[in-house]
């Protein structure tokens, strides 16, 4: 059977009249001699690749080399004008080749030029890629040969770095083989940098700065990192992620996610990436593999990877020097020294700070609790609350002077925070079994009211808070499937915020408010507390203003208010149970509850 290589590389649509328009049959770019465009080689979301052979065989040096500007032979990239990559011009590739064009293990780009309807690359023929290998080989590779693949893969992702690049799409399908029957059959090369970014700044060389932008995926969903997936400014992690999900693709023939179809199948993707351990990943294969594994998902967004320690994993692996079914050179190259004990830095926890991250396979609900400086006031909780003993807290509470300030729901139960510090005059609440109760809602903004707080359980109830007093002039919700984000953004810029957001089983309610006091806010959304982006985020001055989770996934809106308070100190928890221990040695410290979710933190 002959598989179709991954179809579903995202951002990459073929452009219908670039498609279906034929290439010239004959070419010259740059300067470059005339090529007759022969046999296709391959075609891939952007442009499609042709074997150019020289109208008139030069017999000038270099003329029989199989590569360089001179070969009788060379690849042909061709992408028409009307491309989603040339919008703005020659594609985005070309600038990517200017600067890496020709370093070990990407090919080198001769000319290029435009010609009619199409931008032009001539650049170095190249053979056959790993996916085609691995389906001719009766889709399987010997484990020998994935070993060499990671070392030499490894040392041409080093020096890709090196230059300030990520190349964005690691796929069996981006590395080339050298032609066959040549000196370079055995050289592995990267191809395809339509997707990559800079991750350093080419003037000031500080790293890019860190972000999440939910809606974005771009790269190819069977190999892309869990980080990818979630919308992460990509940096040198993710083509190790990558990388490791593509030796594992080769070496076993199968990823646990492959099979989803469907409008959510990255979101069903990225959750099985997340609920797979590198133990059961890595079954039945040397434990080199589940090390770099782990070594891999365990990098910070701006961590330098230890490539030379990785490669030195799967070096002895690799078969005896000399006799290798791909030449393992460059590694040399790029001067890693690979030796044994290079290995112990990868175990070697980020300077006993940061505890190891760890994909155990098993899901895991907790609850999330928040909490803010605040100069001392009176704050009430009540969890496991049934619906019928609802009324009573809040009546209780606003007797003495208290109005509910966040809520939540875990088994069909209610948590209800009250507190003296909220502003508000008056409340409102609704109990309904609608996933939000518009009606009631509509009636509620007609009396001045804003949504507050919202929560939803599992079965479909919601708790919905109004209030008067707020800084609010106008909001706006919305009830999804998934985590609304691209929802989120435009209202953003309609100038609303994110001011409340509940779950219910796996939907979303987010309410968005004009005038809510805040002059910037962010989102985190991972399918695990998502420690290092709330680092970063609190780093910048965010500080969370909202949270829910489902049984998959948590999000955590964080926001900069206008008004800076004079502490701002906050602290998370995540406890199995209902933090009431917790809460008052908090008290204790003046740090009060400020929003509470309960749902997925650990996976
Ligand atoms: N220099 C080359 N020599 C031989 N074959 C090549 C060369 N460059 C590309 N190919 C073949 O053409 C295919 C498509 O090329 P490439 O990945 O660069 O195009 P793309 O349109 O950017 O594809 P994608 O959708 O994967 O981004 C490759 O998978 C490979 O099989």
């Amino acid at each position: 059977m002959v598989e179709e290589p991954t179809d579903d590389r995202e951002n990459a649509e073929a452009d219908e009249d670039g498609a279906s328009a034929p290439v010239p049959e004959k070419t010259q770019v740059g300067g470059s001699p005339v090529y007759i465009v022969e046999r296709k080689l391959g075609k891939g979301g952007f442009g499609q690749v042709y074997v150019g052979r020289r109208a008139t065989t030069s017999t000038a040096k270099g003329a029989n080399e199989h590569i360089g500007p001179g070969a009788n032979e060379i690849a042909l990239k061709f992408e028409h004008r009307s491309s989603k990559g040339c919008n703005y011009g020659p594609p985005y590739e070309w600038s990517v080749y200017n600067s890496l064009g020709g370093i070990l293990g990407v090919p080198k780009v001769h000319f290029k030029g435009r010609q009619g309807e199409w931008y032009v690359m001539v650049m170095d023929l190249l053979g056959p890629s790993l996916w085609d290998k691995w389906n001719t080989c009766g889709q399987s590779m010997s484990q020998e040969m994935v070993s060499c693949i990671a070392v030499e893969a490894l040392a041409i992702l080093e020096n890709f770095h090196r230059q300030g690049f990520v190349h964005g799409d690691i796929k069996p399908e981006n590395f080339l083989l050298g032609p066959p029957g040549t000196p370079t059959e055995k050289k592995l090369y990267l191809v395809d940098l339509g997707l990559a970014t800079r991750w350093r700044d080419p003037v000031c060389a500080a790293h890019v700065d860190y972000d999440q932008r939910p809606d974005v995926f771009r790269g190819t969903v069977r190999y892309a990192s869990v980080h990818a997936h979630l919308g992460r400014t990509a940096s040198r992690r993710d083509d190790l992620e990558s990388l490791a999900y593509t030796l594992l693709f080769l070496l076993k023939g199968r990823l646990p996610w492959q099979g989803y179809q469907g409008d959510n199948k990255g979101f069903l993707v990225c959750k099985k990436k997340m609920a797979t351990c590198a133990e059961s990943l890595c079954r039945y294969s040397p434990p080199a593999y589940r090390q770099f594994m782990e070594a891999v998902i365990n990098l910070k967004f701006d961590e330098e990877p230890k490539y030379a320690a990785m490669a030195a994993l799967f070096e002895p692996l690799c078969g005896p020097p000399g006799r290798r079914p791909i030449s393992t050179d460059g590694a040399k190259k790029v001067g890693m020294k690979r030796k044994a004990t290079d290995m112990g830095n990868l175990e070697e926890d980020d300077k006993g700070a940061a505890k190891k991250k760890v994909r155990i396979g098993i899901p895991a609900q907790q609850w999330i609790t928040i909490y803010n400086a605040h100069k001392p006031m009176k704050q009430r909780y009540h969890y496991n609350v049934a619906n019928s003993r609802v009324e009573q807290h809040i009546e209780k509470g606003n007797d003495d002077g208290l109005f509910v300030s966040s809520v939540s729901c875990a088994q069909e139960l209610w948590a209800l925070i009250m507190d003296a510090g909220t502003g508000y005059s008056a409340q409102m609440w609704n109990l309904s079994t609608q996933f939000l109760p518009k009606e009631w809602i509509l009636e509620q903004w007609d009396d001045g009211y804003y949504i507050t707080s919202l929560a939803g359980s599992t079965t479909g109830s919601a708790l919905v808070i109004m209030s008067k007093g707020t800084p609010y002039t106008q909001q706006s919700y919305k009830v999804s499937d998934s985590f609304p984000f691209k929802w989120i953004n435009k209202k953003w810029k309609e100038g609303f915020y994110v001011t409340s957001m509940a779950t219910c089983a796996t939907r979303w309610a987010i309410c968005m408010s004009r005038n809510a006091g805040l002059v910037d806010q962010c989102a985190e959304l991972d399918y695990m507390y998502p420690s290092e982006g709330i680092h970063r985020r609190w780093d910048c001055g965010f500080r969370i203003t909202c949270c829910a989770a489902t049984p998959d996934q948590a999000a955590f809106v964080l926001s900069i208010p206008r008004r800076r308070p004079g502490d701002e100190t906050q602290e998370t928890l995540r406890t199995s149970a209902f933090p009431r221990t917790h809460v008052k040695e908090k008290w204790a410290k003046n740090l009060y509850i400020s929003a509470v979710a309960f749902g997925r933190t650990v996976s």
